[in-house]
């Protein structure tokens, strides 16, 4: 429960959680490293790292091991198969896509995961995972049934039944590099039903303005990828984000 009890204090206290997600598919081992210490000098709370193609075996392993000697955050898992983990994360996003078509992201790729996560210090963090639209990679990687944008009420159905199926976080996903992220309304919707529940929203986040936005509808953590990826003063950007959400 480390992990997750970490996060939860932050929330507890009234703020709000910033994880940056790198994907080890993107750049060195070396350079993920160096992106997670300017990411952590801008106030990150974790990292998250995976990809929706090609984060696995010995470049992952790598990947975890150089950010973890580097930086004193929880690293996270964000697995987009029973591939995507690697017994060096202090955590896992143990994440079923529940609007898949797929039965394969659903529950097989977690049964396939499981044992792995129990032989290991692997810390598993239960979410459901929705994807809205456009959904992006993921969303066609994962096969979904994508959530349309105005319909919240979807998205809370959701949201509601991950919950009683007792998944501990919602991860509202738009896609990595959406125009746009989820709305307002939607993010309110579901974090009305979630009460207590972590609500995670992630995907075309890249300015203060637009996660403040998100944390003021409801998000308890928000999500930045692409755009730590993009920038050239990393820590500035997460800065700029964090000072925004903080506050
Ligand atoms: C819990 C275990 C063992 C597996 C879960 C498997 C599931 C449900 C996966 C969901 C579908 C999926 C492909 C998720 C990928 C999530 C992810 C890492 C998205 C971020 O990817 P980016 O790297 O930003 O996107 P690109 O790869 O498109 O750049
Ligand atoms: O890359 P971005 O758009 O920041 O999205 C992050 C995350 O939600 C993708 O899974
Ligand atoms: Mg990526």
């Amino acid at each position: 429960m480390q992990v997750e009890a970490h996060l939860h204090k932050i929330v507890e206290k009234g703020g709000k959680v910033h994880l940056t997600l790198i994907d080890p598919a993107s750049q060195t081992p070396e350079r993920a490293a160096e992106i997670a210490i300017a990411a952590v000098e801008g106030g990150t709370d974790a990292i998250m790292i995976g990809g929706s193609t090609g984060a696995s075996g010995t470049l992952l392993d790598e990947t975890v091991i150089k950010i973890k000697e580097n930086v004193n955050v929880p690293t996270i898992l964000f697995p987009g198969s029973s591939a995507g983990l690697s017994k060096y994360a202090d955590a896992v996003f143990f994440m079923s896509l529940l609007n898949s078509r797929d039965i394969g992201y659903v529950i097989t790729n977690q049964v396939l995961g499981a044992p792995l996560v129990y032989r290991s210090q692997i810390e598993p963090i239960s979410m459901a995972y929705l994807i809205v639209e456009p959904g992006g990679t993921v969303g066609w990687v994962g096969d979904a049934k994508l959530i349309p944008r105005k319909k919240p009420e979807i998205a809370a159905v959701y949201a509601l039944a991950g919950k009683y199926l007792g998944m501990h976080y919602t991860y509202l996903e738009a896609g990595s590099g959406a125009d746009n992220p989820v709305n307002p309304e939607m993010i309110g919707a579901v974090k009305q039903v979630l009460g207590e529940n972590k609500l995670i929203v992630g995907g075309g986040i890249r300015d203060a303005k637009t996660a403040k936005l998100c944390t003021s509808a409801g998000a308890d953590m928000i999500v930045t990828g692409t755009i730590v990826e993009e920038v050239k003063d990393v820590a500035a950007k997460v800065a700029e984000i964090v000072s925004a959400i903080k506050r």
